[in-house]
């Protein structure tokens, strides 16, 4: 059903504070140039603009905010040691963020859309939140995100759905839709997200915004709801999702905490020694929709720019095990843990724990509209009644053979292009008669590799353009410095509401330093 303001547009960014990439805001503030308190309150001021067009933050606490700014503030005056000590001990100091709510943020819900969860309110902070706070960053809320933070497209019985900034009767994608709807409306700079099939690089893909998704283990996943089980835990990532690609090590950095020394992230990359590939589609599975020309001839031009900046040839190819992609997923995900324990299922979940719901009955109550649940989640407690938790020799043979093959292609110094999606931003629903298009981003997850999502301009329609970026494992810093040189040649993040346009900046110097605090 088309909402009567479905076609109206974001109001345009007026204050230039807005584009500001988080770490410089942080320096701004240390050096006085600005106060913590006039970045919070105008992020307050464009979250209250916009929110009634995107609904993405679903809770706000922007008292504290200012609150918490106004000791920032007090403390950059006193402090003593100067900006280097400031920024030492407390790299984000004042800057704001925003949480997807199935994180812990004291004192904020943590329903994750689940209507029995309503009035769960979090005692402490997720450790991954806990670490950004410590690092002076002050939480304006929490996001929205699907439910149980299990489908492409964030709508849940409690707060609704997270439309998308480019075309409101679109989208936004999921499970992190509310961070990447208000990050890339100019709402929110930098946020937290989770990612177990691809919930941080589909809202990010469908927002025009960067993200990653971490080595698997890297970034601490507690304080989550649901909690992963099974094998899940290996698959399940906390991640950063912003508007800059500059900001994404820095957050990545705290994020990981002591771990992200495994990552060398200060380690100079040099583009012009990579080994790039480029995989244009799966291979032709059945269940996932064909890759939009658009975002072909986006992955194409990535090529050519690669090769004509950085003297590289970038080899096109093909991974047929890419075919069985959502079969991996499935089976990796259904599959018992080391002790032989089978993972909660979603039926469960869904109750809160303890009994599960009756998906026929559920489905029914639905068709009466006396479900709390969406059709969404009614339909996946479905198909896991058909899911076995032995999943087929064949299909366990594919994951191996791909984890080698990948393993051996990417080694140390390997980036592979992947789309992000095989669709651009979907109108609302839609992804309920695609749901298999989500194994793009999944089967990084089974494989345990980083992934960058990186924005590469607008479609014709204006929708964002994006790709995803590939590397072996622990080598995160090398799609982050990819993801840096995309910005420049592609334009990153465009503000919704404005066209198309080619990129300004030509580059002639592709060697990053991928720590640019
Ligand atoms: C009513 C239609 C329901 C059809 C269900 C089809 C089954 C598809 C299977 C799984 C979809 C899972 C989507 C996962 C999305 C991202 C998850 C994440 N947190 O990273």
């Amino acid at each position: 059903q088309q909402r009567s303001d479905d076609n109206r547009r974001l109001p345009p960014i007026a204050n230039t504070l807005l584009t500001v990439p988080a770490i410089q805001l942080a320096q701004k503030i240390r050096r006085k140039e600005v106060t913590s308190v006039e970045v919070v309150q105008a992020y307050i001021d464009r979250i209250q603009e916009v929110n009634p067009l995107i609904n993405a933050v679903v809770k706000d606490r922007f008292a504290a905010a200012l609150q918490e700014a106004t000791l920032v503030d007090k403390l950059v005056v006193e402090e003593t040691g100067g900006e280097d000590v400031l920024e030492d001990r407390l790299p984000l100091l004042g800057v704001p963020f925003t949480v997807k709510e199935s994180f812990a943020l004291q004192g904020m819900p943590n329903s994750t859309g689940l209507p029995s969860r309503r009035s769960v309110v979090s005692g402490i902070d997720a450790p991954s939140v806990a670490l950004l706070k410590r690092a002076g960053a002050i939480p304006l809320g929490v996001t929205n995100c699907s439910e149980l933070c299990m489908w492409l497209e964030s709508h849940n019985h409690v707060y609704g759905i997270t439309r998308n900034p480019y075309q409101l009767g679109r989208g936004a994608g999921g499970s992190s839709g509310g961070e990447g709807s208000v990050i890339a409306s100019g709402a929110s700079v930098i946020g937290v997200g989770s990612d177990i099939g691809g919930s941080i690089r589909m809202p990010c893909f469908f927002n025009g915004i960067f993200g990653h998704k971490p080595t698997s283990g890297i970034v601490c996943n507690d304080g989550q709801y649901p909690p992963p089980s099974g094998q899940q835990p290996g698959f399940l990532c906390t991640g950063p999702m912003c508007r800059y690609a500059q900001d994404l090590v820095p957050m990545l950095k705290i994020m990981a905490g002591p771990d992200a020394e495994k990552l060398c992230l200060s380690a100079d990359v040099d583009l012009s020694k990579l080994r790039f590939f480029s995989v244009p589609h799966d291979g032709g599975s059945p269940l996932s929709s064909p890759v939009d020309p658009q975002l072909i001839q986006a992955q194409r031009k990535v090529v050519e720019r690669l090769e004509a900046d950085l003297g590289v040839k970038v080899k096109e190819m093909r991974i047929p095990q890419l075919k069985y992609s959502f079969q991996i997923w499935g089976a990796m995900m259904s599959s018992p843990d080391k002790d032989g324990k089978i993972p909660t299922s979603f039926a469960e979940l869904m109750n809160g724990g303890g009994k599960k719901v009756w998906p026929v009955w559920e489905l029914f109550k639905w068709a009466l509209g006396l479900s709390p649940h969406t059709i969404a989640a009614i339909g996946l407690t479905l198909v896991e009644m058909f899911q076995s938790s032995h999943p087929s020799q064949f299909i366990l043979q594919q994951k191996e053979s791909l984890q080698r093959e990948l393993e051996e292609l990417l080694g140390l110094d390997g980036v592979l292009l992947y789309p992000s999606h095989p669709q651009l931003a979907p109108k609302h629903h839609y992804p309920l008669f695609t749901p298999f298009n989500f194994s793009y981003t999944g089967i990084f997850n089974i494989l345990g590799l980083p992934v960058t999502q990186c924005p590469l301009g607008l479609s014709e329609e204006g929708l964002p353009l994006g790709v995803q970026l590939v590397a072996g494992k622990l080598q995160d810093r090398l799609t982050l410095a990819t993801a840096l040189y995309l910005e420049q040649a592609f334009g990153g993040w465009r503000e919704p509401g404005h066209t198309a346009q080619e990129p300004t900046s030509t580059l002639n110097a592709p060697r990053f330093h991928s720590d640019t605090t």
